[in-house]
């Protein structure tokens, strides 16, 4: 049961509810059919009590019918939960169902019959209490159905809460009448009571006014209620009036047309989305931003479900086709729709990074998710073609080459010594360029071999040593989608030719201009001994050299970086058993962090950013500042704008920006907190006394110090490795270096003595784990040797 009047309202009802507000706390309420003119008028009262006042409307039909059939279905549609009729069993409508049409019940009185008194009694009346104290049992919810906490109630507090409209209880403790708020300033707009279903308790929905219900501070006597989507309302009112300069929310707030975008990109993303968490994970998205609109424009997430259990009452519904424009573009191609996407983005639209706060968790967690890609949907493109290179071999590698690289080969792989004519058009600087880096290169993987076993005598006749053996067969995969990776191949061939193994072959994608790869990348192959290229790149590339096909062999390792197909063929294979093939790292899309302070050079900043973001439009970039003015982060936004503009590949850079943020820092500490959560591939420092910093680094795959240490240069020439661990694989995955490339075999050696010294212990532990034959083992040669006692078990 809920209240057990229901006031019956002409169209005057404002006035009366000005009168009498007391009514408002019945919940349930009717309108009079007669008083109202037309369906129209019906529905106007309708919405305007369930928005302000009524938990739901329902309509008297007496005498001669008001309204026909078409106008009653318009009115049971737009809000109104029943009929009420004289007779329910003599009215029948042929579109109406039954349930929608009830008798007048009893409890049904005209509003201006009710007196405050007649109201609280016949309240009253209707409850009961098997309590010794004569107390009611109360629970008190928010307007949201959340539980505030449970009290209880006696006739004399019901009657002042009902006259006042506010929570007052009856304290136990205090064994007095309890308005709440009287001192602690936390009041209560009462604004329904209810009885359940056995009249022995009741429901207080009140508006909690102050900081909360329970007397320790929270809002509810369970704690804390700001979770959900109830939490994210509450926090986005919040930022309406209390939003950093220059937040993300800030800016949504402001920027219509980026908002819409969003939401039509969540949505879009919501609708591709298969796995549990995936789904999980774009709704949580599409719901964020569908809330920013919705606070911005004022509409509470009451408003939101008040129209969904409107909806729910409609009779006649839509057939809920989906508009046809939407129908042909779910069928399109995943990838039109992503160039559709990008195309959104404005060619003239400025270039700047979002900004956020540190103290902004929300922010910096939206800040710091990668542009990633879905695994499963991925996998879903990717795992076709691995099983048909394991199958079809040869032919399955030249098809695909033709497919994705619209180039016809042939044969799929070239053989060293590698044709003159590969070589064309590679100039003298361009190889003396290659040359340096080579060596560079060269120099610091060599640097790490192992001369000489590592050798430890743990105990005295206890030896024990590890030594690296090269991996055998290493595929390199360079990659060739939107750019030649020349210096890919080196930062792959060198070392792997430095550790020694005895067989390096390369893959990367034939371009569509000739059907060969670059010049440079075929010197780099010669240079470090490659024996073959596989002319294919992609899930096909890395399938071939996994599995092996006729003329690709079976290596032993994958190593190298590429986009999604190709990490994703790697992360197959290494799980496959029957590949029996390692990977190197997940060496995705490129990014960097950059750290800067006030003093840093906003070109220099800059230029960093830059320089990575133009790999791809799935890369992503980070400036982490530490205490910069407004103007500082203002000029390295116009340097970005600008340089950006200048750049042959702008429109990648445009796309990666739009993902890629400044996060603003009060201290260095705290910059290189943010930069080890977010284990960057590349970091660099552009601080004062930036070498003084690398000791609070934990993860990052490698580091640039100082200004004037570009990025750049250890992508090509420095010496350092480029292949890095990106998605935040910097916390468990070091980047390529000449161990990548080898493995470690560990020896000992026992004598009689080392037998004497752990024997037993080893004894002691096979026991333990029943063992025997490892006891045994041991114990026959001590037994030889005459180290156990005669009566040893
Ligand atoms: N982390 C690192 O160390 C590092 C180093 C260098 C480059 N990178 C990254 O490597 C990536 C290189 O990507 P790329 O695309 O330029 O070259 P790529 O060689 O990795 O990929 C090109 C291949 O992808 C396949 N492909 C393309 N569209 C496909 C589709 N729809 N279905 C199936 N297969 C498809 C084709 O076979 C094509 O040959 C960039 O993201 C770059 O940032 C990373
Ligand atoms: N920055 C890339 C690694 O993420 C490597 C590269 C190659 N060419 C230019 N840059
Ligand atoms: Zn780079």
């Amino acid at each position: 049961m809920t209240f057990p009047i229901v006031p019956l309202f002409d169209t005057d009802y404002q006035t009366t509810l000005n009168t009498k507000p007391f009514l408002k706390l019945a919940g349930d309420v009717a309108l009079d059919a007669s008083a109202f003119k037309t369906d129209s008028d019906v529905i106007s009262a309708t919405k305007t009590l369930l928005s302000k006042y009524s938990k739901s409307v329902s309509l008297l039909l007496t005498g001669s019918k008001q309204f026909n059939e078409d106008q009653l279905i318009n009115i049971l549609n737009n809000g109104i939960s029943y009929l009420f009729t004289n007779d329910s069993a003599s009215i029948k409508f042929d579109s109406i169902p039954n349930d929608r049409i009830q008798s007048i019940p009893q409890f049904i009185q005209l509003s201006s019959d009710i007196t405050l008194e007649s109201f609280i009694q016949g309240f009253i009346s209707q409850i009961k209490t098997d309590r010794k104290d004569g107390l009611y049992t109360t629970l008190v919810v928010d307007n949201k159905e959340r539980c505030l906490g449970l009290v209880y109630s006696s006739l004399e507090s019901i009657k002042e809460a009902i006259t006042k409209q506010v929570g007052v209880y009856f304290s136990r403790s205090r064994n007095e009448i309890w308005v709440k708020g009287l001192t602690s300033g936390n009041t209560q707009a009462l604004l329904s009571v209810d009885i359940d279903c056995d009249s022995d308790a009741l429901k207080f929905t009140v508006s909690q006014d102050g900081t909360g219900f329970c007397h320790t501070g929270t809002k509810s006597c369970f704690g804390d209620l700001a979770y959900g989507l109830n939490g994210l309302e509450h926090t986005l009112n919040d930022r309406m009036i209390n939003a950093v300069d220059g937040s993300y929310t800030q800016r949504l707030f402001k920027d219509e047309t980026l908002l819409n975008a969003k939401i039509k990109e969540e949505a879009e993303e919501l609708t591709e989305a298969t796995t549990k968490n995936e789904l999980a994970w774009e709704a949580a998205d599409l719901f964020y931003f569908a809330m920013v609109r919705l606070v911005k424009n004022g509409v509470s997430l009451a408003d939101v479900e008040r129209n969904l259990s409107m909806k729910n009452l409609k009779i006649t519904r839509r057939k809920g086709d989906a508009k046809p424009r939407f129908l042909q573009e779910s069928a399109e191609e995943p990838a039109n729709k992503k160039a559709k996407l990008q195309r959104t983005i404005g060619a003239n639209d400025k270039i700047y990074l979002d900004v956020v706060q540190s103290s902004n968790i929300e922010g910096v967690t939206k800040a710091v998710t990668r542009p990633i890609q879905k695994t499963s949907q991925i996998m879903h493109l990717v795992n076709p073609i691995i099983d048909n290179v394991k199958t079809k071999g040869d032919q399955a590698l030249i098809e695909y080459t033709k497919k994705f690289d619209g180039v016809e080969l042939k044969a799929p792989v070239l053989e060293a010594p590698f044709p003159a004519e590969y070589f064309e058009g590679l100039t003298e600087e361009m190889k003396q360029s290659l040359d340096i880096s080579i060596e560079n290169v060269r120099k610091f993987h060599a640097a790490q071999l192992q001369k000489k076993p590592l050798v430890v005598t743990t105990q005295p006749g206890v030896i024990c040593s590890r030594f690296p053996r090269a991996i055998e067969k290493v595929g390199l995969y360079i990659p060739g989608g939107t750019a030649i990776l020349p210096s890919t191949a080196l930062m792959l061939g060198i070392p792997a030719q430095v550790a020694g193994c005895k067989e390096i072959i390369f893959a990367s994608p034939p371009r569509k201009s000739d059907g060969k790869v670059s010049p440079e990348v075929v010197y780099v192959a010669s240079k470090c001994g490659a024996s073959k290229i596989v002319l294919a790149g992609g899930a096909q590339a890395v399938a071939a050299m996994a599995y092996g096909t006729e003329s690709v062999p079976k290596v032993d390792k994958i190593l190298g970086p590429g986009n999604q197909f190709v990490t994703a063929a790697k992360m197959y294979v290494q799980n496959d058993t029957q590949a029996l093939c390692s990977i190197d790292m997940p060496a995705g899309p490129s990014e960097v962090l950059v750290i800067a302070d006030e003093d840093a050079d906003v070109d220099f900043v800059a230029s960093d950013l830059l320089s990575q973001a133009e790999h791809g439009i799935d890369s992503q970039v980070i400036l982490v500042g530490v205490n910069l003015s407004e103007k500082k982060v203002q000029l390295i936004q116009e340097a970005v704008h600008e340089q950006a503009c200048a750049l042959p590949r702008v429109d990648i850079v445009r796309q990666c920006i739009a993902h890629s943020t400044i996060i603003l820092c009060d201290n260095y500490p705290e910059a290189f907190e943010m930069s080890n959560k977010y284990a960057p591939e590349h970091l660099i420092l552009q601080i004062n006394e930036a070498d003084r910093y690398v000791p609070l680094v934990d993860n990052a795959g490698s580091i640039f110090v100082g200004s004037y240490t570009p990025e750049s240069c250890g992508d090509y020439s420095s010496g350092t490795n480029h292949t890095l661990p990106t998605y935040g694989y910097a916390r468990q995955y070091s980047g390529a270096n000449t161990a990548t490339f080898q493995k470690f075999i560990t020896s000992q050696q026992v004598t009689a003595e080392g037998l004497d010294n752990i024997g037993k212990a080893v004894m002691c532990i096979a026991k333990v784990e029943g063992l025997d034959g490892h006891r045994n083992a041991v114990k026959i040669r001590m037994n030889k040797l005459g180290l156990l006692p005669k009566n040893f078990q």
